[in-house]
């Protein structure tokens, strides 16, 4: 897996607070990065210094192991915070208009506009004013505008907010596309479950810092402690006893517990089928959520 763009130390602080702190990561070729954190936890002062709109105070940006140029920073496609295009110029019109600034022929950029548009399910609203859409759909033009150039990479700032589920849907597939096809997609998100649905690897800030990063099955297996779910008939209330278990929930007949390490969990089913029928006995795997949760605290 081969680390395309990587942010190696950078510091940022506004007046004496610092906002960054250390910041470290890769994002590799072909995969779709989730960078997730709280409000104000630094994800989008992190996109604008990889997009050179900020400064880092220390540390760089690499791409392809050069410090990041104006000229490779033309191949991105971006999505900044502050959305940016023109409320009285139709859609069609400025996602050709910024194709073309991105260096390609009116005609190409037509053309990649009308298939975009298409894509994205603004096809019958290309000639609308930017301003008379829904914010939603506004939402859609600049996820054209940000392809529209087919860049080498994509830099997202909360690409799927207000974005209706069908929405969120076809963008998800534009994006994975585009990962396939090569480019690494850096997106940050509050949506949780978006954000599982569809990233390969997780960078997880909290307070400014790097608090996990890796790739879903890492990170989910770095986190996981054995836990275990048990329906039975009766109440499980039994298992408090049983040794190496620790409860996390219990609900009549069922439960969920954490063993302990080293524990193995037959001992427990077979205690369990000793009393009564099993109705359910499974391993649990935190969501994305929990581990957010434990990892940002
Ligand atoms: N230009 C600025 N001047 C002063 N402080 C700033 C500036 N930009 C950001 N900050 C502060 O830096 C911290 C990180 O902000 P940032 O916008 O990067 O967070 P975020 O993770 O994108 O948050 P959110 O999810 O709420 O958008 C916040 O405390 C914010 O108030």
């Amino acid at each position: 897996m081969t680390s395309v763009l990587r942010l190696d130390g950078v510091d940022r602080s506004f007046g004496d607070r610092q906002v960054l702190k250390d910041v470290s990561f890769d994002v590799v070729a072909g995969r779709m990065t989730g960078f997730v954190g709280g409000n104000g936890a630094g994800k989008t002062t992190t996109m604008r210094i990889i997009l050179g709109v900020l400064a880092a105070d220390a540390g760089q940006v690499t791409w392809r192991g050069e410090p990041l140029s104006r000229d490779a920073r033309r191949r991105f496609g971006y999505m900044p915070e502050e959305r940016g295009l023109y409320p009285k110029m139709s859609v069609r019109e400025q996602v050709t208009y910024l194709g073309q600034l991105h260096g390609l022929t009116a005609d190409a950029a037509r053309r990649a506009t009308d298939g975009l548009l298409e894509r994205v399910g603004l096809a019958e609203r290309g000639n609308d004013l930017l301003e008379t859409l829904s914010l939603g759909n506004q939402q859609r033009a600049q996820i054209a505008a940000a392809l529209v150039h087919d860049p080498e990479v994509l830099v997202l700032d909360e690409p799927f907010s207000g974005l209706d589920p069908l929405a969120v849907d076809t963008v998800v597939g534009v994006l994975r596309e585009r990962a396939t096809a090569g480019a690494p997609v850096l997106f940050s998100s509050h949506q949780l479950d978006v954000v599982e649905r569809l990233c390969d690897d997780l960078v997880i800030i909290a307070d400014g810092s790097i608090r996990a990063a890796g790739s879903r099955e890492q990170l989910r297996s770095a986190y996981t402690t054995p836990r275990f779910e048990l329906v039975v008939e009766t109440d499980a209330g039994w298992l408090r006893d049983h040794p190496g278990v620790s409860l996390v929930d219990l609900d009549g007949a069922r439960a969920v517990f954490d063993l302990a390490a080293g524990t193995d969990e037959q001992p427990v089913l077979r205690a369990a089928l000793e009393r009564g029928p099993v109705r359910a006995f499974r391993p649990v795997t935190p969501s994305l959520a929990e581990i957010f949760r434990e990892v940002a605290k």
